[in-house]
Order: structure tokens, then C-alpha cells, then sequence
């Protein structure tokens, strides 16, 4: 059976909601939304460099580090959303994985 895409069918999240829902630990990497909730303390590089960036978009703090594709793998478990399609950001840094396997679906999601 083919594997299926972790990332269809996510809810769609504007970047003011992650901005003004900071309380839950939303952090933006390549227009998916992660909630780090349950992984501050579990961060290989620390806890505090995360809070840092809670509310706000961390691709290029992320990708200047060079996490390993372990690192990649293991942050599906966090997803919670993605931004919505008008406002994505293309990042010129950025492993193929990360983009082409984890962009979001471009279907709107609208209750
Ligand atoms: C969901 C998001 C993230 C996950 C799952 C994650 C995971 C990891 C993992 C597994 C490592 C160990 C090295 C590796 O396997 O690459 C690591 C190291 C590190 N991460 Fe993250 N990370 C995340 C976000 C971030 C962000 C936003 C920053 C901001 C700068 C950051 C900074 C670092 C640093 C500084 C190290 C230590 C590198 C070293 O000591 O060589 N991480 N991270």
C-alpha cells in the first residue's frame, strides 16, 4: 500500500494566529505550523533557543543550523497546520525534503 501524505488535510492557520496564540507554543518552519509544546524539553539544542522563536517563522533559524533529515522525520509528530496558502513564503534555504514533501495542500480547508 502506498504511504499516505502525513501533511493532507491539515487545518490552514494564518501567520496572526500563530503570532497571537503564542501561549500555545506555535512555531512556524517552511508554511507548516508546529505546536512544541511537548518538544522544548526534548530539543537536542535546547530549550531556550525554541522559546525564542514561539509565535514566530523559524525556517531560516532552522535551516542555518542543518538539521539532520532524522531531525525532519521526527518534527511530523508536531504538525498541527499549515499557513494558508496566500500568505507562504518561499525560502531560498531548505532541504528538497522538507519542501517538496511537506508543502501543504493547497485545498482550502474552511469550516
Ligand atoms: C520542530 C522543530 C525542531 C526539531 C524537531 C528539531 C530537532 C533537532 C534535533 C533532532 C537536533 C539534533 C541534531 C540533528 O539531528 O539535526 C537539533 C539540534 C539543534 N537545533 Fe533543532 N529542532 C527544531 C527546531 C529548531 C529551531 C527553530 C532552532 C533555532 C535555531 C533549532 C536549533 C538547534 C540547534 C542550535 C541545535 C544544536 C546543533 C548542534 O549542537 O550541533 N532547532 N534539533
Amino acid at each position: 500500500m502506498a504511504a499516505s501524505n502525513p501533511i493532507s488535510g491539515l487545518p490552514q492557520i494564518t501567520r496572526e494566529f500563530v503570532r497571537e496564540h503564542a501561549d500555545e507554543n506555535l512555531v512556524t518552519i517552511h508554511n507548516l505550523v508546529f505546536d512544541l509544546t511537548f518538544f522544548f524539553r526534548h530539543h537536542p539544542g535546547g530549550e531556550d533557543i525554541l522559546q525564542e522563536y514561539v509565535g514566530l517563522d523559524a525556517t531560516d533559524a532552522f535551516e542555518s543550523v542543518g538539521h539532520s533529515e532524522h531531525a525532519r522525520t521526527m518534527m511530523l509528530k508536531f504538525v498541527v497546520g499549515c499557513i494558508v496558502p496566500s500568505q507562504h513564503i518561499k525560502h531560498s534555504s531548505g532541504s528538497p525534503f522538507i519542501v517538496e514533501e511537506m508543502k501543504c495542500p493547497m485545498r482550502q480547508i474552511v469550516a
